[in-house]
């Protein structure tokens, strides 16, 4: 791999969440935001004309009132929801009755009492195993053989998480949405995920002339990588110091 470059005022970036720009945690709700991520987050959003948004499976509201007060155009559910703008309307996908269908068959699977975790998202569902780690083959297999009955559903197999949710939408086709209009249009796309679910998204960055990053091992198409959430931030500050020094009035 080449040198990673640095953010530039004419980049517009598109941030996963989990594993990117938090660290994991044991259970959803135990994420923890470093008061530093909000400070560049907020200075970015100003360098870069708004062109700052969050790409994540989680619902829109979750990842406002993580970053809160930062708020940012977003994607959320892997790209069923929809925020253009910082203070603007979520837009979701219409529900998909499969979805209530789904609940009922996970009701009665077992595998909740066996430990795995039921995330209601509402149009989509995820089944978390991360303190059943064994149970993942149970899962996938469960989910498996009841999506082949539930044709609208496809899974999207994440980090000791799988999910359920219409087909159609995600990660890739949320940032070729964002990139047709302002203030993300005519910029140099850059996206940095962690997960397989983030490869959509990484590849839509390298389609349409930027680039992807990805955070930590494992295979990926991304033509760069950072080693870890703490990487992250550091490349985005280092990338906000670079442009706020090119903003000085230049000495004579
Ligand atoms: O697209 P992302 O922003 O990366 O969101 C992906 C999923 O993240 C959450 O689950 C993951 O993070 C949890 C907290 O660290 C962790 O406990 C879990 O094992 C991970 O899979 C979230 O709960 C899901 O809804 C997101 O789809």
């Amino acid at each position: 791999m080449t040198e990673l470059p640095h953010l530039e005022p004419d980049m517009a970036l598109f941030l996963d969440f989990d594993g990117t720009l938090v660290e994991l945690a044991p259970r959803p709700q135990d994420v923890h935001v470093d008061p530093a991520l909000s400070d560049v987050l907020l200075d970015l959003q100003g360098l870069l004309d708004g062109a700052v948004a969050v790409v994540t499976g989680r619902p829109i509201v979750q990842v406002d009132s993580f970053l809160q007060p930062v708020r940012l155009p977003a994607a959320g559910l892997h790209g069923l929801e929809q925020r253009d703008a910082p203070g603007g309307e979520i837009v979701s996908s219409p529900p998909d009755n499969q979805i209530t269908r789904l609940a009922h068959h996970i009701a009665g699977s077992g595998l909740l009492e066996r430990g795995v975790s039921l995330e209601d998202k509402g149009p989509a569902l995820a089944l978390h195993y991360r303190s059943v780690p064994d149970l993942e083959g149970d899962v996938i297999d469960f989910l498996t053989r009841t999506l082949s009955l539930l044709p609208d559903l496809h899974m999207v197999h994440g980090k000791m998480v799988a999910e359920a949710k219409p087909k159609g939408r995600d990660k890739g086709t949320a940032l070729r949405d964002f990139m047709e209009e302002p203030p993300f249009a005519g910029r140099r796309p850059v996206f940095i995920g962690d997960d397989v679910t983030d490869e959509d998204g990484l590849s839509a960055a390298i389609a349409a002339g930027g680039f992807g990053i990805k955070v930590g091992e494992g295979p990926t198409c991304a033509g760069f990588r950072l080693a870890n959430v703490t990487a992250v931030l550091e490349w985005l500050q280092a990338g906000r110091d670079a442009m706020m020094d090119e903003r000085q009035p230049q000495e004579t």
